[in-house]
């Protein structure tokens, strides 16, 4: 079983995701961290993010492991002194300023897709297009939302930041990543501004237990 998780930045992608693997037993699965991880390669090295050719052939030199665990995705770069974890640097500014380009190029989504579907299931992927154009047979879809400016108020508490600044990146960023950040025709869509986290993990797992995908959780009288 795949379960997708879509949605715009902040909106609670990878928090749902986890809460929503962890209840049902299985992984859960970040597109963005391999579009963030292949960023901060190419920042490090001055490639420039809109040369496909060169990002690739840097990609294919870089050896990159995506760790996807319940309770969180890592991404690892092999290395001759080992493996660094590249998942703390793949969350700065200058990586959320810069990933939008890369992931405008079709040869970096086959690339990150490539990697996706050679996944084993079950799992939760989280992402833009993971309803969409990656996983488009997925047996239950989900597209997250909220205001700017909660999505906004909600990233400060992580990096303490100015929430203005904040609320004005995640716009900019929403628009450049708009051709690939559709809902599909067929994702149950929530609206997170007025819940919090549990509550969204909660309304995701009743619609997977209403549609016979999950087990419903047993009601305290059935306990006895
Ligand atoms: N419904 C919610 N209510 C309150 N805080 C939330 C909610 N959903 C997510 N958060 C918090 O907002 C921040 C961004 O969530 P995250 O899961 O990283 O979003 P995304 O993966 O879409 O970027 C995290 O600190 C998370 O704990
Ligand atoms: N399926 C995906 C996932 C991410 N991305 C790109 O990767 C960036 C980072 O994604 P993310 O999910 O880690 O970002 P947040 O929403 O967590 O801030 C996005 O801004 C998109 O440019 C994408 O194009 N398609």
């Amino acid at each position: 079983m795949i379960v997708t998780i879509d949605g715009v930045a902040a909106s609670g992608k990878s928090s749902v995701a986890g809460g929503v693997a962890r209840a049902l037993g299985m992984p859960y699965v970040s597109s963005g961290l391999l579009y963030r991880a292949a960023t901060l390669l190419a920042l490090e090295a001055g490639t420039d993010l809109g040369d496909a050719p060169a990002l690739l052939q840097l990609l294919e030199r870089s050896p990159l492991r995506l760790e996807p665990l319940p309770e969180g995705n890592a991404v690892f770069l092999a290395g001759p002194q080992g493996e660094r974890d590249l998942t703390a640097d793949a969350h700065t500014g200058e990586v959320d300023a810069g990933v939008s380009a890369l992931a405008q190029l079709p040869e970096l989504r086959g690339w990150v897709n490539a990697r996706l579907r050679a996944l084993t299931p079950p799992f939760v992927a989280e992402g833009r297009d993971m309803g969409t154009a990656v996983f488009p047979g997925a047996s239950a879809k989900f597209f997250l939302t909220a205001s700017p400016r909660v999505r906004a108020l909600r990233r400060v508490k992580e990096r303490l930041d100015d929430v203005d600044a904040v609320e004005a990146a995640l716009i900019a960023r929403d628009a450049k990543d708009r051709q690939q950040s559709q809902p599909a025709a067929d994702a149950h869509r929530i609206d997170t501004s007025e819940l919090d986290l549990p509550g969204v993990i909660a309304a995701v797992l009743a619609e997977l237990e209403r549609s016979g995908l999950k087990p419903p959780r047993q009601a305290v009288s059935d306990l006895s």
